[in-house]
């Protein structure tokens, strides 16, 4: 037989210092998983409206810092209180399950998709421009319009959505609450020209943002004209 007396403890500190490290880590466990919990939708399991909220303030941020512009996506349901009035309340429930599946396959891990409220959902695209962020709501919106929710007795039911996307560049003066107003703005306007399609906003830097007027000229020439006739 083995002599164990020399062997060290498991625990390096006394038994009941012990059991409290124990417990200790299992309290840490709680608190992180109620954490999760607060941040969380509980039915479609995607963030919730106020980790939206502080998701989109530390996105903006970034950009001001950065450089890197951060896009937002607003999606809402389309006739969304037919299928409940049709099929119920439950099904209602289903059919937004789908969605935030599909919305969660056609992102990034990096990107940051919600359930804004209700039958509308919100998506913070980190460092993505305008036609990324076109392609990523055009890729939801056909995966949407391409998956009917399957009910009992092999019924089926059509979903679509609209889309607003604003974009909040480097240098932007807007904040957080503003960035959500556009893109709703844009989303309604989804709406009303038919639904099931994607409204954008900010354009790539058009040519007049990019050109720089005469008074620039005549400043310009007048600070760094004179000098290259000097050099040359
Ligand atoms: N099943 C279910 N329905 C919800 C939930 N939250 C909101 N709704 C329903 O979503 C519906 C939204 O209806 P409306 O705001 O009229 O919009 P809509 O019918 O989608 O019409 P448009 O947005 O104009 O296309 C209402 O019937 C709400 O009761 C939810 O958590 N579950």
């Amino acid at each position: 037989m083995t002599d164990r007396s020399d062997r060290k403890p498991l625990c390096p500190v006394e038994h009941d210092q012990c059991e409290y490290l124990s417990e200790l880590v299992e309290l840490r466990q709680q608190v992180s998983q109620l954490a999760e919990l607060v941040h969380t939708d509980t039915l479609t399991g995607l963030n919730n409206f106020r980790f939206f909220i502080q998701a989109l303030e530390q996105e903006l941020e970034r950009t001001r810092r950065t450089g890197y512009s951060t896009a937002l996506v607003m999606m809402d349901l389309d006739h969304f209180k037919q299928v409940n009035d049709q099929w119920g309340h439950e099904v209602g429930n289903k059919a937004l399950v789908l969605a935030a599946q599909l919305i969660r396959a056609g992102v990034r891990k990096m990107d940051i998709p919600c359930r804004y409220g209700g039958e509308e959902f919100a998506i913070i695209l980190p460092s993505t421009d305008l036609r990324q962020s076109i392609q990523v709501a055009e890729r939801i919106r056909e995966m949407l319009e391409n998956s009917p929710l399957f009910i009992q007795d092999a019924q089926e039911i059509n979903l679509t959505a609209s889309f607003g996307i604003e974009l909040f560049r480097f240098g932007d003066s807007s904040d957080a609450k503003q960035l959500v107003r556009k893109a709703d703005q844009l989303l309604y306007e989804a709406k009303a020209s038919g639904r099931n399609q994607v409204c954008f906003g900010t354009q790539e830097q058009d040519a007049s943002a990019a050109a720089v007027s005469e008074e620039e000229k005549d400043t310009l020439f007048s600070l760094f004209g004179g000098q290259q006739a000097d050099e040359e």
